[in-house]
């Protein structure tokens, strides 16, 4: 734990709820000392009462005070419950927005694919956003135990300094003890991380409506199950270690403790059979050390709760505090509109260190206005390529230029507000048809914050839905546009009426799709990877030629396995193996003869009839004709 933890953590539950934090603790504070008055006003009262002759006017102040500080103690145990709780509530508001726009922040993929850093996020989103607020409550019932204590080791120390110190000392074991504990529990926390998120992972796998069709069909829903509880058994082993230390060591300071009250209460008895101490002060001496021993022990416990607080926070200041994932220069350049075009210039790339080459010095130009179409077999790099198109990496070696300025150079939100990509792997929103559209450009959506329903601007949305060929489908949903896509949620609209969620087929979520990478009107990149691969042969012929007439002028990108979709391009590209081998337009590489020509022919085969031969062409050859 570091100071810097504590002085981070109270700042930002300050900034989060400072009113009521001021509130909470001085409510606490008045809390603890209103039985303090209470007894001062009592003595004062009874006092008055009885010196005789009393006038209402001497008694009425203590008495009115008295009922006062009655009311008040009444109340205040309900205005600190209150508190605590809306405390809690903002702080923990603010540090979960604070961890989610750190994320948001991350320029780049790999921190999401580097399970160290999915572990600590866990750990963040879980245990450290709650840590502030810990240690504002810890803080202060450490600071409260601190006066009990004081106030009866002061006790002590008149009757014997000896007696506070013997307290105080057998403390310390104690105090050293749970800290070494807590240290343990976070670190136990850190180290479960990992089966915590494949817990979920199960979990979700079990009940996910994407997933049910497989489990249910190939029976793996028992398979999947044993493991989730063999998580669930590795996280509790080493809870219960934790637990099993905490209890020999809590039990061996619980006797150490009633061994030091009772070798004060001997030596107090032995005093008072001297005449040193009054039969009072023996009675004084145990209630003192009871109290000593019992305060200190919360204040520990208080103390340690802060500390464990503090470990798990330092994950979350980890995240929030990250540096970039990808260098970003301190004042990077605006991404202009494209005129030239883009380059990749001698690109390697690869995952990691450990890992193969995807990309083997790529020389590659997409020019301005141009279709380029990229081909190759499974796992060539193609959708790698785009990655780092998109920047979402940066080359191991090599550079890719906008217009002859590195990417690196550039703001990369400026950039990406320049490029609209459909990937192959696209999302489906469990939102409105008109969101999972207008998140293409997010200045088309807003929402109402009262209600949470989605407002966003029809005419970009469908007319995008109109190029992609689904706006007759979205048009004719129960509520049109505003149509939840999902059966898992609803909105408020239709809480009367949950039957309105739909769901769509693979192609139409293909098309919608599609749909969101057209809303952004004229990118100065459009890369449409694999766009087609869930349409039937007549949707897939409608789409290219909307997207070949939309294309038009516009520089892009296109990738697919269906060759016919691709010889329209003005460029075509075949990767394999992360090297360029061919390139040039349709006709040519058939001429050529070579990898393109092979697969091409290889599909065009698969639609004649069976036993008509189709001519071969000479060579096989992967001839770089570039
Ligand atoms: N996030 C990742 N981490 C590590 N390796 C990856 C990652 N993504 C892809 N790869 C590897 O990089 C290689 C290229 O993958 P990529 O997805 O670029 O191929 P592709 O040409 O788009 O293939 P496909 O036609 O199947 O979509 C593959 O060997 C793949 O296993």
């Amino acid at each position: 734990m570091s100071f810097r933890a504590l002085t981070r953590a109270l700042a930002l539950a300050r900034s989060a709820a400072p009113g009521q934090i001021a509130a909470y603790v001085l409510l606490a504070v008045l809390g603890g000392l209103s039985p303090l008055a209470a007894a001062w006003l009592t003595k004062l009262l009874i006092d008055r009462l009885a010196a005789g002759q009393v006038r209402w006017l001497d008694v009425a102040g203590p008495a009115a005070a008295l009922a006062a500080v009655g009311i008040a103690g009444s109340l205040t145990p309900h205005a600190v419950r209150y508190l605590r709780a809306e405390s809690n509530r903002r702080v923990k508001l603010l540090a979960t927005s604070r961890i989610y726009a750190a994320a948001d922040r991350i320029v780049g993929l790999r921190p999401f694919e580097d399970p160290t850093f999915q572990d600590r996020l866990q750990i963040a989103r879980t245990s450290g956003v709650g840590s502030p607020w810990m240690a504002v409550e810890g803080g202060l019932g450490v600071v409260q135990g601190a006066f009990t204590v004081a106030g009866f080791a002061g006790t002590l120390l008149l009757l014997g300094p000896w007696m506070a110190a013997a307290v105080l000392l057998a403390a310390v074991p104690a105090v050293l003890a749970e800290l070494a504990l807590s240290r343990r529990r976070a670190a136990m926390i850190a180290e479960t991380g990992q089966a915590e998120r494949r817990e979920i992972f199960y979990a979700n796998l079990l009940v996910n409506p994407q997933a049910a069709k497989e489990v249910r069909l190939f029976g793996a829903g028992p398979y999947l199950w044993r493991r989730m509880a063999a998580e669930i058994r590795l996280i509790h082993a080493a809870g219960r270690g934790v637990d099993r230390r905490e209890l020999a060591l809590q039990g061996t300071l619980a006797v150490l403790a009633a061994v030091v009250a009772g070798a004060l209460l001997l030596a107090a008895v032995r005093s008072a059979a001297s005449g040193t101490l009054t039969v009072g002060d023996v009675a004084l001496v145990v209630a003192a050390v009871a109290a000593v021993q019992s305060a200190l022990a919360g204040a520990v416990a208080e103390g340690v709760s802060v500390h464990q607080a503090l470990l798990l926070f330092g994950h979350y200041l980890a995240v929030v505090d990250a540096g970039p994932d990808l260098p970003v220069r301190p004042a990077p350049l605006p991404a202009r509109p494209l005129r030239r075009g883009l380059e990749l210039r001698d690109v390697w790339f690869r995952y990691a260190d450990d890992q193969p080459w995807v990309l083997r010095g790529v020389n590659l130009v997409l020019p301005h206005g141009r279709t380029t179409a990229l081909v190759g077999l499974n796992g060539a790099g193609k959708t790698t390529l785009v990655k780092l198109l998109c920047r979402l990496y940066d080359p191991t070696r090599g550079a890719v230029l906008w217009d002859g300025v590195d990417l690196r150079d550039l703001d990369p939100a400026g950039l990406r507000r320049r490029i609209r990509a459909v990937f192959q792997d696209a999302v489906a929103y469990e939102l409105t048809a008109g969101e999972n559209i207008g998140l293409g450009d997010v200045t088309a959506l807003s929402h109402d914050e009262p209600s949470g329903r989605a407002l966003f601007e029809r005419a970009p949305i469908e007319a995008a839905a109109r190029q992609a060929g689904v706006h007759d489908v979205l048009a004719g949903l129960p509520r049109g546009y505003d149509t939840m896509l999902t059966r898992m949620f609803f909105s408020e609209a239709d809480r009367a009426d949950p039957d309105t969620g739909v769901v769509l087929s693979g192609g139409q979520w293909q098309r919608l799709s599609i749909a969101r990478g057209l809303v952004l009107d004229r990118p100065d990149l459009l890369v449409l990877d694999e766009p087609s691969s869930a349409l039937d042969a007549e949707a897939e012929h409608e789409v290219h030629a909307r997207l070949r007439e939309h294309r038009r002028g516009l520089t892009s990108l296109l990738i697919s396995h269906r060759l016919g979709a691709v010889r329209e391009a003005d460029t075509i590209v075949v990767l394999s193996d992360g090297r360029v081998v061919e390139r040039g337009g349709h006709d040519r590489l058939m001429a050529l003869g070579g990898a393109y020509a092979r697969l091409f022919d290889l599909q065009a085969a698969g639609y004649r009839p069976a036993g008509t031969d189709f001519a071969r062409r000479a060579g096989d050859t992967t001839e770089d004709v570039a």
